[in-house]
């Protein structure tokens, strides 16, 4: 990770981007990266952020995220990505000019190629384009690989399109783009303690809101927990059969029973069931949980 402790006389090859949510075009561009570096006997290096650049220009508009940094550098260290750069993108940063952009970065590093995808924008304003990138690949000589887009079902994955889908519980789908299933982690913590009253306890996630929430509704997930995986039926919801009045991921794991309170838990979201639904009595409302949790028994075990 840390550049330093690398040979200097060895060339890189560096894929630049964003790359919230390591999908499937991402992948693309990285595999390419590697195979490039491995083949010229060079590293191979990823170049981020450590914050979305929205965040910075606009924070209004800054979206949720697909994955946290520890996440994406486990995947791209497991990857064998050498290099991996997740520089802070400040005020200097977002002002530096799209030629000072690659100037910078081939006067810092011994810069053999760039690998990039075929939408990629750069530097102020994102005002650098492919076409001023093949100029200055040129100029200042280095080798330019620009993939293809990269597409499901005639469609181009894109982060974007993978937090609307999520956001839509089309996890489906968004699974597909990302290549592995969607997760959110954290810690849980105490509910209403209702569920036990109806014999299914809900392990309550206490979920960052800096990260996309799948749409309101059941889901049939996976849940890892002290290294070993489980069935589980996970809700996003406010809970209307019993009043609730705030958003809550509260899950309940099949085969499983002890105290789960301010343990580590990781969701993994498979397929939506079904919509949120007001019962008119908690007897109800434990009749539904039993068949969602005979469906989630009937499935496979998934990511
Ligand atoms: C798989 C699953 C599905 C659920 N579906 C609904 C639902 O459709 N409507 C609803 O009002 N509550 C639903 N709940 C939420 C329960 O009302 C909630 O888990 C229960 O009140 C326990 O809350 P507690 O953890 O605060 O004790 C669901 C919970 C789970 C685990
Ligand atoms: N579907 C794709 N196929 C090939 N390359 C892609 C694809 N999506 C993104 N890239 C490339 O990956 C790099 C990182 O891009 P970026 O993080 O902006 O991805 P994105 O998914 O398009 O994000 P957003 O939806 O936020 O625009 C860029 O070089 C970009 O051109």
């Amino acid at each position: 990770m840390n550049y330093n402790i690398y040979n200097k006389n060895k060339g890189i090859y560096v894929v630049l981007g964003n790359f919230d949510g390591l999908h499937i075009g991402h992948m693309s561009l990285i595999d390419e990266a590697v195979k490039l570096s491995i083949e010229n006997n060079c590293y191979c290096m990823l170049y981020s952020f450590k914050n979305h650049p929205l965040k910075l220009i606009n924070k209004d508009i800054a979206p949720k995220l697909l994955m946290t940094n520890t996440n994406k550098v486990k995947t791209l260290q497991k990857k064998s990505v050498d290099i991996i750069k997740l520089v802070n993108f400040d005020e200097t940063l977002m002002k530096t000019s799209p030629e000072d952009f690659i100037l910078n970065l081939i006067s810092e590093y011994n810069i053999e190629g760039i690998i990039v995808g075929f939408n990629y924008r750069f530097g102020y304003k994102n005002m650098g384009t492919i076409d001023l990138l093949e100029k200055l690949s040129t100029k200042y000589n280095f080798m330019l690989k620009v993939m293809p887009p990269c597409k499901v079902n005639n469609q181009i994955v894109s982060s974007t399109k993978i937090r609307n889908l999520i956001s839509s519980g089309n996890l489906e789908e968004a699974n597909i783009m990302l290549n592995r299933k969607y997760s959110l982690e954290g810690i849980v913590v105490q509910g209403r303690q209702i569920g036990r009253q109806i014999d299914f306890p809900t392990a309550n996630l206490k979920y960052d809101k800096d990260f996309v929430i799948p749409a309101i509704g059941v889901y049939y997930t996976n849940v890892e927990y002290n290294e070993k995986l489980y069935r589980a039926i996970t809700s996003v919801g406010n809970n209307p059969t019993v009043s609730g009045n705030k958003l809550t991921i509260e899950t309940y794991i099949l085969d499983f029973s002890g105290n789960l309170y301010d343990k580590h838990i990781t969701l993994f979201f498979i397929k939506k069931i079904r919509d949120e639904k007001k019962f008119d009595s908690l007897d109800a409302l434990k009749a539904q949980l039993k068949k969602d949790k005979n469906f989630a028994k009937s499935q496979p075990f998934n990511i």
